[in-house]
């Protein structure tokens, strides 16, 4: 694949994916939003035909590239300590309701089952969209590689599997074909599907 030959997509999984217990994270940029903006439609639509629940595709934005893995790591993060939390006090109001029973009958075993099964969770996954594209500095080439390094350590220092969704492209038409909107004959390949079918596979990679 050379010059402006662009990919026409990931070969699909071979296992099917059931998406429906999973919840997942979208960071994208507002720079050059009229590219991103399609990129994260077309993501939420696989994720969707893949099972992911709407209610459960939480959608945050960044004013640039720049920005997106300092904000996943935040988002996630706090997704798992709020989870921590509310495990906690459910173990807690459960012990709190073991005690009241082996006294006497309470209301409270009701809320906490209730509480229990609003656990909120952790995100199973995140995916982190953005376009850069090169302008007449250096700027381009350092951003692109410590936003390329930083979305990765977002996933290893988590464990949640986060996508690179951040198109690093030499000019418009390069970034427009990439998001399926190309303005020549054919309109290209929107990876946005791509990276919500990836957001599946790697939140149900298990042994
Ligand atoms: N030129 C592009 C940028 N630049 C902005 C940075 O990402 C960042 O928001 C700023 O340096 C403040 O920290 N961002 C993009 O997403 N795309 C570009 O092409
Ligand atoms: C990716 C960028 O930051 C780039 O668009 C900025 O353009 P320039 O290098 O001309 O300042």
């Amino acid at each position: 694949m050379g010059g402006d030959d662009f990919h026409k997509g990931v070969k699909a999984a071979s296992r099917s994916l059931d998406g429906s217990n999973l919840k997942v994270l979208i960071v994208h940029t507002r720079w050059n939003s009229e590219i991103v903006d399609p990129l994260v439609f077309a993501a939420k639509r696989e994720l969707e035909k893949h099972g992911v629940q709407p209610q459960n595709i939480i959608v945050h934005d960044v004013p640039g590239a720049y920005e997106l893995p300092g904000a996943a790591m935040r988002l996630i993060r706090q997704s798992q300590q709020q989870s921590t939390n509310l495990v906690s006090s459910v173990v807690e109001d459960l012990m709190t309701t073991a005690g009241e029973l082996s006294g006497s009958v309470s209301g409270s075993t009701r809320d906490a089952n209730d509480k229990a099964q609003l656990k909120a969770g952790p995100f199973d996954a995140a995916i982190c969209i953005g376009v850069l594209i090169k302008g007449s500095t250096m700027h381009f080439e350092y951003i692109a590689d410590a936003v390329s390094h930083g979305i990765m350590r977002v996933g290893l220092d988590t464990g949640v599997p986060t996508i690179f969704g951040v198109l690093t492209c030499l000019n418009d038409d390069q970034a427009m074909e990439r998001a399926g909107i190309g303005r020549g004959e054919t309109k290209g390949h929107n990876h946005g599907t791509d990276w919500g079918a990836a957001a599946v596979e790697m939140a149900l990679l298990q042994l």
